[in-house]
């Protein structure tokens, strides 16, 4: 199993009495897509500027690669961040951006110089690397401020809202990026968004955040599958047989049946999935006309789960 990058042990962060965040645990192992996900004011953006070392959190501890938090120099050795607002230098190019970073990180001038080719090449930028950065697109700048941020070769990258602000296509290029630097460099990589139907398909683990709290942790499916997102499904019988079949719905465990306008149309929902109920209304004789699942997605679950909240 591949090694342990990043843990939070009840990490918090308290503002005079407003609690920002409060006991986020969890773990990270290489090559791992970890999501934030949460509505505005979750807390996603100060637990990464207390996992980056940006703030001291009020309770808590973590480590990053096995170097505790009481070592944040130590700690921003190892990782890389790109802050929700980043700033950029307008008159430098690309590559003097790059070489410039890897400086700072203790590079020489050729490490820097072939560090800052070989990331504007795995970013995509190669052909604009000579170019003024006040010349590049929001999605340019975005790919050029996650480059600055593999510069001293990181084992936790910290992105926030990195599609933020992007059209399609740029938001496709950032999420296949994320997907390439875990995959192929095995770093870890920590995103907050609210793209949801991305995360889905970038994040290995999500954890859901609301008003400083995890709400739900795990695999996509795993939080998808929890109970605040009980699957949903519509089930069309022939008009004649609707009262009976929802006299047999009724008497499945865990399955319960909502009101629906249309007249041969039973919405249910169902904590177990619906094979128990699709069984009991064959078995019962009632022929299924035709039978929809509502998407189990994730943003479902967020959904269920963050309703009503604001910021
Ligand atoms: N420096 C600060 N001083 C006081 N309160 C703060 C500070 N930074 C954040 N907060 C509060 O902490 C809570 C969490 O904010 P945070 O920015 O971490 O949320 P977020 O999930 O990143 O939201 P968004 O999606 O809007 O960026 C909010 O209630 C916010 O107002």
């Amino acid at each position: 199993m591949p090694g342990v990058t990043l843990e939070a042990r009840e990490l918090s962060k308290w503002f005079g009495s407003r609690t920002a965040v409060d006991s986020v645990s969890f773990t990270a192992r290489e090559g791992e897509v970890i999501g934030l996900l949460g509505p505005n004011g979750a807390g996603k953006t100060t637990t990464i500027r207390m996992l980056s070392t940006v703030l001291a959190p009020t309770g808590g501890e973590f480590s990053v690669a096995g170097v505790p938090s009481s070592r944040p120099a130590d700690i921003r050795a190892r990782i890389g961040v790109l802050p929700e607002s980043a700033g950029y230098p307008a008159h430098q190019t690309g590559l003097e951006y790059l070489i410039y970073h890897g400086r700072l990180f203790g590079l020489s001038r050729d490490e820097a110089r072939n560090t800052a080719v070989k990331l504007l090449g795995q970013v995509g930028l190669s052909e604009r690397a000579q170019s003024r950065i006040s010349t590049y697109s929001r999605g340019m700048r975005q790919r050029l401020g996650i480059a600055r941020a593999l510069v001293n070769d990181p084992d936790v990258v910290f992105l926030d809202e990195p599609t933020l602000g992007l059209d399609p296509a740029g938001q496709r290029e950032i999420l296949t990026l994320v997907r390439t630097i875990a995959e192929a460099r095995g770093t870890t990589v920590v995103l907050s968004t609210h793209t949801l139907p991305e995360v889905e398909q970038v994040c290995s683990t999500v954890l859901i955040l609301d008003k400083g709290k995890v709400l739900a942790a795990g695999t996509v499916a795993d939080v998808t599958s929890t109970d605040a997102n009980r699957q949903s499904g519509h089930l069309r019988v022939p008009p004649a047989q609707v009262a009976r079949a929802k006299e047999v719905l009724g008497g499945v465990a865990g399955v319960s049946v909502l009101s629906d306008e249309r007249r041969d149309v039973i919405a249910i929902t169902a904590t177990d999935g619906m094979n128990a109920a699709l069984s009991a209304v064959v078995d019962a004789g009632i022929p299924v006309l035709s039978f929809q699942i509502d998407g189990a997605r994730l943003s479902d679950a967020f959904l269920a789960m963050t309703r009503g909240s604001t910021s």
